[in-house]
């Protein structure tokens, strides 16, 4: 009890001061009586450090989705194979497997997930984790718990554990009162997914765990992101990386989306590398926490044209899916990210036609519907 006085004594001390708290370093809330911040300062286990010059050691959560697989392969040629953990609660193909380390972790086990972080002497993290718009709105419970219970998880762990931490953020944080045309960073957010109102929030929990504890948090919003080898899991702009599979397997492709909805885009690799640049940014460069980041924006029909130049023989007809549609009429139309470029030198390699073009070479031409046939 004497500790919990005390520090209950500390965070009304703070509260009462003025200014942010920048670089005091308070513990969070859930660590008051459990954390090894109490353990005596000598304790071994706390006592590991790294300096500046070594490698990060680098947990990835839902790592098996779109995204996780390819984050792990670039960190893993920066930083070391085994220096790059990925986990998640899905069972691995084999050849992630057998590319680097792996564990099972789910997020909403909050003391599984700190043996993780201790045992493995984790310093950065990148929770991938999510249920993405269309399942989140099918599955809203368990999308509020993975979302936002397993957010705050990470949140307290990564600031118990003096974690450098990275959460994405997305296009769908904004809604239909948002400025549109463009959307910059700083503007109304009252998104009308699940998905967005839990990101929204973990852009304010992570800002605030950041001025609040000393958190090293940095965030990202992307735009719809297209990969070639692998697959989207259940969001409003998986129609952009459909189109290319469909083109080559049957060289039919139906939309879910109207011809005419325009959301801003970027291939994989322009992601992959915002993400690792943001968070090797010194942090002096960091005016904000959370920035925006674009790459292209285009429609199904401007998609549709760009790949019927490498398949001409490509019909594309649409069947609009009423709750998708609804979420992309609320979304950026265009994002603004000229903050991202002024403080940390961010810059798109990919526009549509080289997204295009990389798409078909990675998927194999040969594998072309006109040879299928
Ligand atoms: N792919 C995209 O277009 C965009 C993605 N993002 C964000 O990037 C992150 C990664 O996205 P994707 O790879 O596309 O997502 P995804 O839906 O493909 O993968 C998410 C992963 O989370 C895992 N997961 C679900 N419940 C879990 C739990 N309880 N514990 C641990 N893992 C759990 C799933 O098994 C899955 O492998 C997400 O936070 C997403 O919101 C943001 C904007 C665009
Ligand atoms: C843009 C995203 O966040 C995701 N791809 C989705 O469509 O839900």
């Amino acid at each position: 009890m004497p500790i919990v006085k005390n520090v209950s004594r500390a965070v009304s001390q703070l509260l009462q001061s003025s200014g942010c708290g920048c670089g005091i370093s308070i513990v969070p809330v859930r660590c008051i009586g459990v954390s090894p911040r109490q353990v005596a300062s000598d304790a071994s286990f706390h006592s590991v450090s790294f300096s500046e010059s070594d490698h990060p050691r680098v947990l990835i959560t839902g790592g098996l989705g779109q995204l996780g697989v390819g984050l792990a392969k670039l960190l893993r040629k920066r930083f070391g194979k085994n220096n790059v953990i990925l986990s998640d609660i899905r069972k691995p193909a084999d050849h992630v497997f057998h590319s680097g380390p792996f564990i099972y972790s789910d997020i909403l086990d909050y003391k599984n997930l700190r043996e993780i972080v201790v045992n493995n002497r984790i310093t950065w993290l990148f929770h991938y984790s999510a249920l993405l718009s269309a399942v989140g709105e099918a599955n809203v419970p368990l999308a509020r718990a993975v979302n936002i219970t397993g957010l705050h998880n990470v949140l307290d762990i990564a600031a118990e554990h003096n974690l450098r931490l990275f959460v994405p953020s997305t296009i769908g944080a904004f809604g239909p009162t948002s400025p549109r045309d463009p959307t910059p960073d700083l503007c109304i957010q009252r998104p009308r997914t699940i998905y967005g109102v839990s990101k929204v929030h973990a852009e304010l929990m992570g800002e605030y765990y950041h001025y609040r504890y000393g958190l090293d948090f940095r965030c990202l919003r992307y735009p719809g992101i297209i990969s070639a080898d692998s697959q989207p899991g259940g969001g409003t702009t998986d129609y952009a990386v459909q189109i290319f599979h469909d083109a080559i397997k049957t060289g039919k492709f139906q939309c879910n989306l109207k011809p005419d909805t325009r959301l801003p885009m970027m291939y994989i690799d322009d992601c992959l590398k915002a993400t690792l640049e943001v968070m090797e940014a010194p942090a002096e460069a960091l005016t904000m926490r959370t920035y925006n980041i674009s790459a292209m924006s285009f429609t199904p029909e401007e998609l549709a044209q760009e790949v019927q130049k490498h398949i001409p023989e490509l019909q594309v007809t649409y069947n609009v899916d009423e709750v998708r549609q609804a979420i992309a009429d609320s979304w950026p139309m265009n994002f603004d990210d000229s903050n991202a470029r002024r403080d940390w030198g961010w810059k798109h390699d990919y526009d549509l036609p080289e997204l295009v073009s990389t798409m078909f070479s990675f998927l194999g031409s040969d594998s072309r519907i006109a040879q299928a046939n």
